[in-house]
């Protein structure tokens, strides 16, 4: 028999993951498995169940939320040293990282991938001692996902984002920072960038189409000063894949790269809060074991 933790946030996305627990485990134990749950309350409540729960010695750790939860949930594992695959059952907003895996919400889907036992290696991003699974960013629109209401969320899902992110527009002002790329330094005025591993942020298509999850690099998407109606003109070519063309954007990958702004600014990692700049970013290469689906 297979021993399973399985952490979901009752608050992620519309919060109607919790209604299908009966369902999860239903297929676990069809398939020879067994399952401690634990249901998250607050931020950072996480890690100390990670630790306790080390002794059940599980074989995998599956995770229900959106990115911010799955986040946690990486920060608990790579500190604690708790070196299990990890399941996800993606029932957040965005659920990037789990999209990009071909996760949905399906939840047999999901788990055929857990009980398959098959799992494949991916990279981690580190930012000052923190690590991130998916994106690390600042400037415009970038701290939208950790600013909007939970209860907002829950009913609107993604458009709370969107409409949150409009609002941002006509009154932000470009940030002038100083970014070290792999050893190449310049500095420009910015609105935003974005330092990816999967390449999908926000439920846009492919923001880095040739981002690699384990390829031991960081795409870095740096989106320069420009009028709100060539940002618009920008959003559209994401759809077209030609957003990277732009001569407001400049694109590239790198392993290690520090960041700094001439004004304290907070970062997003995943969705959540992350550190104020400067921000020392490396790639460490193949660190987390993903189930896979069959
Ligand atoms: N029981 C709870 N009540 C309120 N907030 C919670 C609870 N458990 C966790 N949280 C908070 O939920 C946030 C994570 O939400 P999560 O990212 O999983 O969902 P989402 O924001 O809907 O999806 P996404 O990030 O994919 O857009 C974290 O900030 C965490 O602290």
């Amino acid at each position: 028999m297979k021993k399973y933790i399985l952490i979901y946030n009752p608050v992620s996305g519309d919060a109607k993951f919790k209604l299908k627990l009966d369902e999860v485990v239903e297929y676990l134990q069809m398939n020879d498995g067994i399952v401690l749950t634990f249901r998250t309350r607050y931020k950072g409540d996480i890690r100390p169940f990670i630790k306790e729960a080390k002794e059940f010695a599980s074989d995998g750790i599956i995770v229900s939320g959106g990115d911010g939860t799955v986040h946690e949930v990486i920060n608990a594992m790579m500190t604690e040293a708790v070196d299990v695959p990890l399941g996800i059952i993606p029932s957040g907003t965005c659920n990037d990282f789990a999209g990009y895996l071909n996760f949905h919400k399906n939840i047999p889907g999901c788990l055929s991938a857990v009980t398959s036992g098959k799992w494949r290696m991916v990279d981690v991003g580190k930012v000052n001692g923190e690590y991130f699974l998916n994106v690390a960013s600042a400037g415009l629109l970038t701290s939208v996902a950790h600013n909007v209401d939970t209860a907002l969320k829950n009913t609107l899902g993604r458009m709370a984002y969107y409409f949150k992110g409009l609002g941002e527009l006509p009154n932000f002002q470009s940030l002038h920072v100083s970014i070290t790329a792999d050893g190449q330094t310049f500095s420009e005025n910015i609105l935003l960038f974005l330092v990816m591993n999967s390449g999908v942020v926000g439920s846009f298509p492919p923001l880095a189409p040739e981002a690699k999850i384990d390829d031991g690099k960081l795409d870095i998407l740096i989106v320069n000063k420009c009028s709100i109606s060539e940002l618009m003109g920008l959003f559209i070519s994401i759809f077209s894949g030609r957003h990277t063309l732009s001569s407001h954007i400049r694109h590239l990958q790198a392993t290690d790269i520090y960041i700094e702004c001439n004004e304290p600014i907070e970062s997003d990692l995943d969705g959540e809060l992350g550190p104020p700049l400067p921000l020392a970013i490396s790639t460490v290469t193949k660190k987390l074991r993903v189930f896979q689906l069959p």
